[in-house]
């Protein structure tokens, strides 16, 4: 259970990931944008990626994901994947390092950043530096969007050590982190689940939300 907000991890990931669905949906939508590659980062971050891509699905698109370093051991994170496979969303098995993957790059109309979030501490690790690396040379000019936070950015300082995504688009989840004033592009807030009085306690400005919308943007 969060202590901040009190709802269960998986019920937090849940909304989180059905929240950058809607952004990317608001933004890119699937008849200009059908193919949506989803790189996974080994914690909750990841896991709002998986979420995430198991709504694009229900919502039109054609997502696909690269999940380099997985941990079924964590049944949350077992079961997210049982249901992409139930839903046949393919997983990328070619590694960032094989020529190939520049293919998979291609054929993506969007490349959703959902590696690291608020935990990441550098330096950063092998599969992730290269993966990061791709996004940062971005050499196909593709939409970036990027989960709660652009990965390898401080949660409060934003791109400070040498690893500087510029995504098109952020979806910060619950409340923006103060790295977020760093960001200039497309602006979700996803955090249409705490109440007024969570809101207050942690002097959080809600955003008006309209209709059954998850999502408002900030910017
Ligand atoms: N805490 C909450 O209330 C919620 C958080 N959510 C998401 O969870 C994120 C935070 O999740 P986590 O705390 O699991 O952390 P992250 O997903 O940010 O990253 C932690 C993982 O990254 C690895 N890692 C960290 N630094 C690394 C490095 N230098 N090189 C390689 N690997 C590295 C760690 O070993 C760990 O596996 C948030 O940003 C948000 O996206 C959501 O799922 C909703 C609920």
């Amino acid at each position: 259970m969060s202590p901040v907000v009190g709802y269960s991890l998986d019920q937090l990931m849940e909304l989180a990931g059905l929240a950058v669905a809607q952004a990317i949906y608001k933004t890119y939508p699937p008849e200009s944008h059908p193919n949506v590659l989803f790189l996974v980062g080994p914690g909750n971050n990841g896991g709002d990626g998986l979420v995430a891509c198991r709504h694009l699905k229900l919502l039109g698109y054609n997502p696909s994901y690269y999940y380099p370093k997985q941990n079924r051991k964590i049944p949350l994170f077992e079961s997210l994947q049982t249901q992409l496979a139930l839903f046949k969303i393919p997983e990328v098995k070619t590694s960032i390092n094989d020529d190939g993957f520049k293919e998979v790059v291609l054929k993506a109309d969007i490349l959703v950043d959902s590696i690291f979030g608020f935990s990441f501490s550098p330096p950063i690790r092998e599969p992730f530096g290269s993966i990061i690396d791709m996004l940062i040379r971005n050499e196909f000019d593709k939409p970036i969007v990027s989960v709660d936070i652009p990965s390898g950015w401080n949660v409060d300082e934003g791109p400070v050590h040498d690893i500087s995504i510029q995504p098109s688009m952020l979806v910060s989840l619950t409340a923006p982190k103060p790295c977020s004033l760093r960001f200039t592009g497309i602006h979700y807030l996803g955090g249409r689940f705490i109440s007024a009085e969570i809101s207050k306690k942690y002097d959080i400005t809600a955003p008006e939300y309209s209709g059954i919308d998850q999502v408002c943007r900030i910017n």
